[in-house]
C-alpha cells in the first residue's frame, strides 16, 4: 500500500532540525525524505578537512580516529540550536560505528532536554553501534528509534541509490517509521 498520501507533522516545523552526515547522497537522500515529510530545517555536517576522495584511505583515517577517539573539527555551525525541540541526526555507518565528525557534533552542542531521532544508511550491515553511540553521547536527551536502510555499496562502486523504486521503497519506510515514533500522525 502507498502511504505516501497520508500523515500530518505532529511537530511544529520550526522547531525540528535535521543534521546529517553524506559521502555519497544516500543519507542526504534519507533527509531530505524525511524534511518532505516533517519540514524542519536541513544542515549537512562539513568538516573543516574533508575526508580523502579516496574510499580506502577514508576507511583507514576513520579507523585511527575511531582508534584515537579523535574529533575531526566541524566547519558546520548550527546557529541558535536552541530554537529546535527534535533533532534528527543522519549518518553513514563506517566501520560499524557511529562516524567520527557525529561524535564531534554531539560533542559540541548542548542537546539536554531534546528530542533525538537517528537514522542511517549503510552497504548492508546495518548501524552498528551508531544509534548505541548516539544514546551514550547524549545522556540528557531522549533518543527515539531509529530509522536504518540499505544505501550504496563504495567498495563494490555503488554511489548513490535513492531513486526510482528504492526511493519510493525509503518514502514509504520513512512514513511508517514517523508514524510509530509519534512524529507523523496516523489517520
Ligand atoms: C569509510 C567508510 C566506511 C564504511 N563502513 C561501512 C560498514 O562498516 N558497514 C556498512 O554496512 N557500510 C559501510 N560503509 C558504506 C556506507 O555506509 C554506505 O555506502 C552508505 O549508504 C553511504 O552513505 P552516504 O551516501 O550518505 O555517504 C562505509 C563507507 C565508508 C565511506
Amino acid at each position: 500500500e502507498d502511504t505516501a498520501a497520508s500523515g500530518a507533522p505532529a511537530v511544529e516545523p520550526g522547531k525540528v532540525l535535521i543534521v546529517y552526515l553524506s559521502r555519497t547522497s544516500n543519507t542526504k537522500a534519507v533527509a531530505g525524505i524525511i524534511q518532505r515529510t516533517v519540514g524542519g530545517k536541513v544542515v549537512a555536517l562539513e568538516l573543516e578537512k574533508p575526508y580523502p576522495a579516496n574510499y580506502q584511505a577514508t576507511v583507514q583515517q576513520v579507523s585511527d580516529e575511531n582508534e584515537k577517539g579523535y574529533l575531526p573539527p566541524l566547519r558546520t555551525s548550527v546557529e541558535n540550536i536552541r530554537q529546535y525541540d527534535v533533532i534528527f541526526v543522519g549518518f553513514p555507518t563506517w566501520g560499524m560505528q557511529l562516524p567520527p565528525p557525529l561524535k564531534s557534533f554531539l560533542k559540541q552542542y548542548d542537546l539536554s532536554g531534546k528530542t533525538i531521532v537517528p537514522f542511517s544508511t549503510h552497504a548492508g550491515y546495518g548501524v552498528g553501534s551508531g544509534f548505541e553511540t548516539v544514546k551514550a553521547m547524549a545522556p540528557r536527551s531522549t533518543v527515539l528509534e531509529g530509522f536504518s536502510t540499505k544505501g550504496g555499496v563504495e567498495r563494490d562502486g555503488v554511489l548513490f541509490v535513492m531513486a526510482g523504486n528504492k526511493e519510493k521503497q525509503v518514502q514509504n519506510e520513512v512514513q511508517a517509521w514517523l508514524k510509530r515514533i509519534k512524529l507523523l500522525s496516523s489517520k
